[in-house]
């Protein structure tokens, strides 16, 4: 029996911080991995599609710029764009994060872990050898989540591309579908359609982005539209053919049409991989998402030892934020373990979660590329907010103006009344990422809007967008907050 303070049961970026954390607090851990270490984001999801993103992104970039267009000689090179990718997924071998992680003094176990009941996990590695592992602490579920794909007849059999594929595939299909509406959809689809595919998206509501400000969809889907992909709202498919999974592909609509393509690609959301990791033995429901308070412990399980960190928790389906929660966790477990600390749990304390609910950080990538922090408009007001949306064109400040001929974007910031603070902004754009983390200060920092006239952004640079929204803040609801300009 190998008994360890902590195990951490997947290795995707919130388990390899949590193991990362708790060693660095002094206490011994093991993590185990079924397949990669660096889980779903470095080889199926964030590093692969950003690689794929950034030369479509920069050369789209060049031909918005009199002078730097005229250079341009040709178009995208799909074999070294699909090569860099491959670069960046670190060609599917883990062994750099394998390293990482033995770095931190954690042990590393490769196979597929389930819970055994309480502080349990049995491994059941590559060689089909079972290995009990005990943990004097916790045991912390970090095993992320996969494409959820919906009930239709004739999918299964289609072997539809999930985010595995559409971050994967090594040719670009003739024609894809792409069906979904949210980040992987619009991603995948810009992604695919500069390399060369003609790509038709099929949305089932009636904007994209849902869960941004609805002006940053409407900027993104005109982008997608410019890039050349053809994007349908108000559709749902019904059902899938596909006779020879080599061949073509047919979508069957609701409204009674078809599309037909080479590939089609299914961004319909995730669920979480818990469905083999004995959450049974514990009273726990095989494959649903783990609910946890603010410390990532997981509710209705007595004890105190089992966490949920990451995708699996469903709080906020994000690397950085995953990574944020693991810091948390790792910061509890360390606390319970040591005993005598009193645990921090007031909002924003060392111990409590905060972040994942009230100032998650989203980037969209492309052109425009679309970025939120915080609360929307609907968001605020569901919690009962009493809130202003102050908004701005991008495309009126002269550091946007010179970063691209004919730029197109919008900004606003959405600010408390009753206590002058921001708690959200969003902002979309070319270039408008780099952005965001001033936003995030801000509401993470609760700073009064009064105080960020003394943030003197430089010029001229997209970061004057601060001034023309605190300019139109000040001149009030009916201000218009006119005075653009050159700062
Ligand atoms: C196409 C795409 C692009 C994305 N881009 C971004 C982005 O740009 N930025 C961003 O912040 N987020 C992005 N995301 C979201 C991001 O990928 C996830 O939020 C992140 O991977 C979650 O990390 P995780 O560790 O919770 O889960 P995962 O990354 O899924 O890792 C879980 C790990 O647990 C392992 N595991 C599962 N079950 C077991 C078991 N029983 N035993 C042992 N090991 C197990 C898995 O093999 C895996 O390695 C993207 C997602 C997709 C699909
Ligand atoms: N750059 C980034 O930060 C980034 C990029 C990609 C993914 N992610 C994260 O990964 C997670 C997964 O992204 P996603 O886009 O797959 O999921 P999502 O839940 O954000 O979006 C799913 C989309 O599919 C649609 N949909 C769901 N079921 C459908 C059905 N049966 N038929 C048609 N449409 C359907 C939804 O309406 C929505 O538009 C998200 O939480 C996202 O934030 C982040």
């Amino acid at each position: 029996m190998d008994l360890y303070d902590v195990i951490v049961l997947g290795a995707g970026p919130p388990g390899e911080n949590l193991a990362e954390r708790v060693r660095a607090a002094g206490l011994s851990v093991a993590v185990v991995e079924s397949e990669l270490a660096g889980g779903e984001c470095s080889y199926w999801a964030c590093m692969p599609s950003k690689a794929l993103l950034r030369p479509p992104t920069a050369l789209a970039e060049a031909r918005r710029l009199a002078g730097a267009r005229e250079a341009l000689t040709g178009d995208l090179d799909a074999a070294a764009v699909l090569g860099r990718r491959d670069a960046f997924a670190a060609h599917w071998d883990d062994s750099g994060q394998v390293d990482w992680i033995r770095s931190t003094g954690a042990e590393f176990v490769r196979g597929h872990g389930r819970i055994d009941g309480p502080c349990r996990v049995i491994v059941e590695t590559p060689a089909g050898v079972q290995r009990l592992l005990t943990a004097r602490h916790a045991v912390a579920v970090c095993t992320g989540s996969t494409a959820a794909l919906p009930d239709l007849p004739g999918l299964p059999e289609a072997l539809p591309w999930t985010n595995r594929e559409g971050t994967g595939a090594r040719e670009v299909p003739g024609r894809l579908a792409v069906v979904g509406g949210g980040p992987v959809a619009v991603e995948l689809a810009y992604a695919w359609q500069a390399l060369g595919a003609d790509v038709t998206m099929l949305v089932r509501g009636g904007r994209l982005l849902e869960r941004m400000e609805p002006f940053a969809g409407e900027h993104v889907a005109e982008g997608l539209r410019e890039a050349g992909v053809d994007v349908r709202f108000g559709v749902s498919v019904g059902g899938v053919r596909r006779p020879d999974p080599e061949g073509e592909i047919t979508l069957e609509l609701d409204d009674g049409g078809q599309l037909v393509a080479n590939q089609a690609l299914f961004a319909t959301g995730r669920r979480p991989r818990t469905d083999d990791i004995g959450l049974e033995t514990v009273g726990l429901e095989p494959g649903a998402w783990l609910p946890v308070d603010d410390t990532l412990r997981v509710t209705g399980v007595s004890g105190d030892w089992l966490y949920a960190v990451g995708d699996v928790n469903h709080r906020a389906l994000l690397t950085h934020q995953g990574k944020y929660q693991a810091r948390i966790a790792g910061a509890a477990i360390a606390a319970r373990a040591h005993g005598g600390t009193e645990l921090d749990t007031a909002r924003w304390g060392a111990h409590q979660a905060t972040a994942d609910r009230d100032a998650v950080t989203q980037v969209v990538f492309g052109v425009p590329e679309a970025a939120a922090v915080g609360l929307t408009v609907a968001e605020a007001e569901e919690r009962g907010l009493r809130v202003r949306a102050v908004d701005f064109d991008l495309g009126r400040v002269s550091g946007a103006v010179l970063f691209a001929d004919d730029y197109r974007g919008h900004a606003r910031m959405v600010v408390d009344r009753e206590r002058g603070v921001l708690v959200g902004a969003t902002f979309v754009g070319p270039g408008v990422s780099e952005l965001l983390h001033s936003a995030s200060v801000a509401v993470v920092g609760e700073v009064p809007v009064e105080r960020l006239w003394h943030a003197v952004p430089a010029y001229p640079t997209i970061s004057e967008i601060w001034l023309r929204l605190l300019e139109t803040w000040r001149d009030g609801e009916d201000g218009g907050g006119e005075s653009g300009g050159a700062g």
